[in-house]
């Protein structure tokens, strides 16, 4: 039988900040297509630098990160960015949305960076998100389960591959966080697409498919 290729691979992964002590030594980990994984550990375990590194938004001081066959080693700056466009998309716990655009503009805006927009997929992802009468407002007149709704549809817009989510409900109330976690599955199940959720929620974690967990640099 052949191994289902990687859409996220860390192998051997180390990483320090300038003047701390080590946060990931030696982390190695595999995400397949279509699979859901949450990443739990304590503060400061080094979740959001594990998943920044993941995103490109940061680099490894040694070891390799492969993103659907991308080494992210071989980067340059326009390269982290391109992939973070086309291949891996992120979702933060602050939402992160536009404030001077529309609902609609911020659902739009990644996928038109991309070159990717597609109307017929962003009418049915603000179906699915249930967004359709707050396309026209903007993100203060919405409560906080909608703004984190908008930025996962703004995600799913140019179909990534991989969907890195930090803490994504952590700011909503546990219904909402239920709703908005669904949302999340349902879109990234349906599109084959991977998910990686950082977490401090066992009841989240239990929803996934696997769960990791980030002790002193170390995964179990
Ligand atoms: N940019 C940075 N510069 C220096 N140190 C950093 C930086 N980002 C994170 N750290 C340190 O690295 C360690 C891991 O931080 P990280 O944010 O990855 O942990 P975390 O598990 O996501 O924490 P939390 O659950 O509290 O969000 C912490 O000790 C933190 O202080």
């Amino acid at each position: 039988m052949t191994e289902n290729p990687a859409l996220l691979s860390f192998a051997n992964v180390t990483k320090t900040y300038p003047g701390g002590r080590p946060v990931l030594q030696g982390v190695s980990l595999r995400l397949t297509p279509g699979e859901t994984v949450a990443l739990t550990g304590e503060s400061g375990s080094g979740k959001s630098t594990l998943l920044n590194l993941a995103g490109a938004l940061d680099g490894a001081d040694a070891g390799e990160i492969v993103v659907d066959g991308v080494s992210l080693s071989g980067l340059d700056d326009a390269g982290r960015a391109a992939l973070r466009r086309e291949r891996a998309a992120l979702v933060f716990q602050q939402f992160n949305l536009i404030p001077s655009m529309s609902v609609a503009q911020n659902l739009a805006f990644h996928a038109r960076l991309a070159g990717r927009e597609d109307a017929g997929w962003t009418a049915e992802i603000v179906e699915r998100l249930g967004l359709s009468d707050q396309l026209d407002k903007y993100p203060e007149q919405l409560s906080g389960g909608q703004q984190q709704r908008v930025a996962i549809g703004r995600a799913m817009a140019t179909r990534p591959r991989l969907l890195l989510a930090d803490e994504p409900t952590g700011n909503l109330d546990e219904t909402a966080s239920d709703a908005v976690l669904s949302l999340m599955l349902e879109l990234v199940t349906e599109t084959g697409a991977g998910l990686l959720l950082v977490t401090h929620s066992a009841a989240i974690a239990e929803r996934l498919d696997r769960h990791i967990h980030l002790s002193r640099g170390r995964l179990s």
